[in-house]
C-alpha cells in the first residue's frame, strides 16, 4: 500500500512500485487513436489516428488550436471517453476495451483529475472536498480526515479547511482541487486547462505546484493547455492540429 507519511516532503512508495524494467515503460502509450462524434447523423471526426507516448513521472503538455481535439485526447488518456479505433495502454494496462465500471475504477484507483472549473462541491467544506475521493476506501473517518488535511497543508491551505469553496480564491480553489486530484495518490494526474480562469501568475505557480508534486511523487502529468508560456523546458510537449499529432 502507498502511505504518505509527511505528505509536505511528498515521501512515497511509488518509486519502488517501478522499480525495474516497469520503470523504463511510460506511463500512457496510444497508437492510432481515433474519436469520432457523432451528431444529429453528422460524423465528427475529432482525433484521426494519433500516436505517442506520455513519460512515467513526467510533464506532458498537449497544446493546439481551439476545436484541434485536445480535450478529446485528454478524455480519452483519462478514461473518460473511449476511442472509436486504435489502441491504449495506461500503466501496463490495455484499457482500450475496459467496461464502463471497470474504467470507473481503473480510475478511481489509478487516476487523479484537476479541471478548470475546479469542480468542487459548494456546499462541503474544503477538508470535505478533499476527503470526498477517499469515501469509498476501506479506510476510517478519522485517517480520511487525517489525509486531506495533510494533502490540503501540503498545498498550502491548512489554515481555510474549514472554509467553503465561494469563500476562497480562484488560485485558492485550484489548489484544492490539486490536494483532491492527489489525496487518493494516483500514479497519473490529468489535466485539462487547469489554469484557464486563473492570472498569469497564479497560474505559473499553479504550474510550479503541480511541478513540484511530479518530481517529489514520482507522479506522471499530463497538463492540456491554451497557454504555451506555461510549458517548462523539460517537459514533453504533445502538439494536435485538426485531429492529429504534429512535429515540434
Ligand atoms: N461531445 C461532443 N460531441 C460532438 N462533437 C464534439 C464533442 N466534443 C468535442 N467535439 C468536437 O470535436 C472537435 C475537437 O474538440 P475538443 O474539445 O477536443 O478540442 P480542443 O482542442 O480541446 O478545443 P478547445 O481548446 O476549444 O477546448 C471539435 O470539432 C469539437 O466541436
Amino acid at each position: 500500500m502507498n502511505t504518505v507519511s509527511d505528505p509536505k516532503s511528498f515521501q512515497y512508495d511509488q518509486t519502488q512500485a517501478l522499480a525495474g524494467s516497469a520503470a523504463a515503460e511510460p506511463a500512457v502509450r496510444f497508437r492510432k487513436l481515433s474519436k469520432t462524434y457523432r451528431m444529429d447523423r453528422v460524423d465528427v471526426p475529432a482525433l484521426r489516428g494519433v500516436s505517442g507516448r506520455i513519460d512515467r513521472a513526467g510533464t506532458t503538455f498537449i497544446t493546439g488550436p481551439s476545436g484541434s481535439g485536445k480535450s478529446t485526447l485528454l478524455n480519452l488518456l483519462g478514461l473518460l471517453d473511449r476511442p472509436t479505433g486504435g489502441e491504449l495502454t495506461v500503466l501496463g494496462e490495455d484499457v482500450t476495451g475496459l467496461s464502463d465500471r471497470a474504467a470507473a475504477d481503473f480510475r478511481a484507483r489509478h487516476i487523479g483529475f484537476v479541471f478548470q472549473s475546479f469542480n468542487l462541491i459548494p456546499v462541503l467544506s474544503l477538508r470535505e472536498n478533499v476527503e470526498f475521493p477517499l469515501l469509498n476506501r476501506k479506510m476510517s473517518g478519522a485517517a480520511r480526515k487525517a489525509r486531506a488535511m495533510d494533502y490540503l497543508d501540503a498545498v498550502g491551505l491548512a489554515d481555510l479547511v474549514n472554509r467553503r469553496p465561494g469563500e476562497i480564491s480562484g488560485g485558492q480553489r485550484q489548489r484544492v482541487a490539486i490536494a483532491r486530484a492527489l489525496v487518493s495518490e494516483p500514479s497519473l494526474v490529468i489535466a485539462d486547462e487547469p489554469t484557464a480562469n486563473l492570472d498569469s501568475r497564479t497560474s505559473r505557480e499553479i504550474v510550479a505546484l503541480m511541478d513540484r508534486v511530479r518530481t517529489e511523487l514520482n507522479t506522471s502529468v499530463v497538463i492540456c493547455t491554451h497557454d504555451t508560456d506555461l510549458i517548462t523546458p523539460a517537459s514533453a510537449v504533445i502538439h494536435i492540429i485538426d485531429g492529429q499529432t504534429a512535429e515540434e
